[in-house]
């Protein structure tokens, strides 16, 4: 690398992603960040990821947010509610939606070096008891789910699966029918998984993961597509440090209206008052915001209390509480709830 490379590199602003490389995150930060103009850095763990925004080590941040097969990543959530004030300054700033298509990888016995992703072909399958596909009836499910993808190579070695927790739910009818009773384990990401399972030769682990991560860790892919929705989707949030380049300042599109950006706010409420919920909630009926998402999470002060997580439609202009809808809004949450937080606003990538 040259000089002139080296300090180029250098300049480029630092985008930080739940890694090792070849995660989902990873493509979700590439779907948003190219590496000609940043510089990608993986990251560990999700609070990881959280802690660089914070420290402002870095300039962007990319967080896996919910799945559309198996709900909200509760890690990023648990985070968000922040209830120990570390990460007080965090906004979200952008979206971004990526295609999931896991794959199940492993090495094969006397593998050496992998196999560079490439899958077995569909003829050398190679038929066991757990591969069959049948899948037994019983009395709590009459009528099993089939999955819909079959082992394209023998899974009957295989005695120990590593993923990231969220996969496992998106990928529940095939585990059950060809790996059933087979030992979990949970790692930070796919990708940690599929760069562990590469570790190791004997081909009895095996990794939930991209075909992506089968390539870069030499992999061998057993079985391709094995979530149980062909329309699984993840969706990552790009977060950044609370600033001077705040979103809430940027100037609309040509065409574009409130409702083309969404909001995430979070709040508590008094769980002895009846009422309290609902008139939180009734706060973005009366300025016809329409909410597209709530959750909720422990709220770590007592138990069976919540705090609750809510996306709307619409956007947070500036700090003067008068203007937008949603300003109004937040300021007459104030009035009702415990105590909130405006935690962004940015452009709906689904209208795109
Ligand atoms: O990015 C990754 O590879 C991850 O392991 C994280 C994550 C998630 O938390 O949702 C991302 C996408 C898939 O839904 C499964 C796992």
């Amino acid at each position: 690398m040259t000089e002139k490379t080296k300090s180029r590199e250098a300049e480029k602003p630092v985008v930080a992603y739940l890694g090792p490389k070849a995660s989902y995150t990873h493509q979700a930060a590439l779907d948003t960040f190219n590496d000609d103009s940043y510089t990608l850095d993986p990251q560990i763990t999700i609070e990881d990821v959280f802690s660089a925004v914070q420290t402002g080590k870095v300039y962007r941040g990319v967080v896996p947010f919910e799945n559309s097969t198996n709900g909200s990543v509760v890690f990023t959530l648990d985070l968000f509610a922040d209830l120990h004030n570390k990460y007080p300054g965090i906004l979200v700033c952008g979206e971004s939606y990526i295609p999931v298509q896991h794959c199940l990888l492993s090495h094969y016995p006397g593998d050496n070096h992998g196999s560079s992703g490439t899958p077995y072909a569909a003829s050398s399958v190679i038929e066991s008891p757990l591969s069959s596909g049948a899948v037994t009836p019983t009395n709590q499910e009459p009528v099993p789910q089939k999955p819909t993808a079959r082992p394209i190579g023998d899974l009957s070695r295989i005695r120990k699966i590593y993923s990231h927790p969220q996969a496992w739910g998106q990928c529940k009818i095939f585990l059950n029918t060809y790996l059933k009773g087979i030992e979990r384990q949970d790692v930070s990401s796919t990708s940690r998984a599929a760069e562990l399972v590469s570790e190791d030769q004997s081909g009895t682990s095996a990794a939930i993961s991209s075909v992506i991560a089968a390539r870069v860790f030499g992999l061998r892919v057993l079985a391709k597509g094995i979530e149980e929705r062909g329309d699984n989707t993840t969706r990552f949030f790009i977060i950044k440090r609370m600033g001077a380049d705040d979103i809430v300042k940027e100037a609309s599109k040509k065409g574009e209206n409130d409702k083309h950006w969404k909001s995430l706010i979070s709040f508590t409420v008094d769980h002895a008052n009846p009422g309290a919920l609902a008139n939180s909630l009734s706060v973005f009926e009366r300025y016809g915001l329409n909410l597209t998402s709530i959750n909720t999470r422990p709220s770590g002060v007592e138990n069976w209390n919540y705090i609750f997580f809510v996306e709307i439609k619409g956007r947070k202009i500036e700090d003067d509480e008068e203007k937008g809808d949603v300003n109004r809004a937040l300021r007459d949450l104030d009035a009702v709830c415990r105590g909130r937080r405006w935690l962004g606003s940015w452009r709906n990538r689904l209208l795109e």
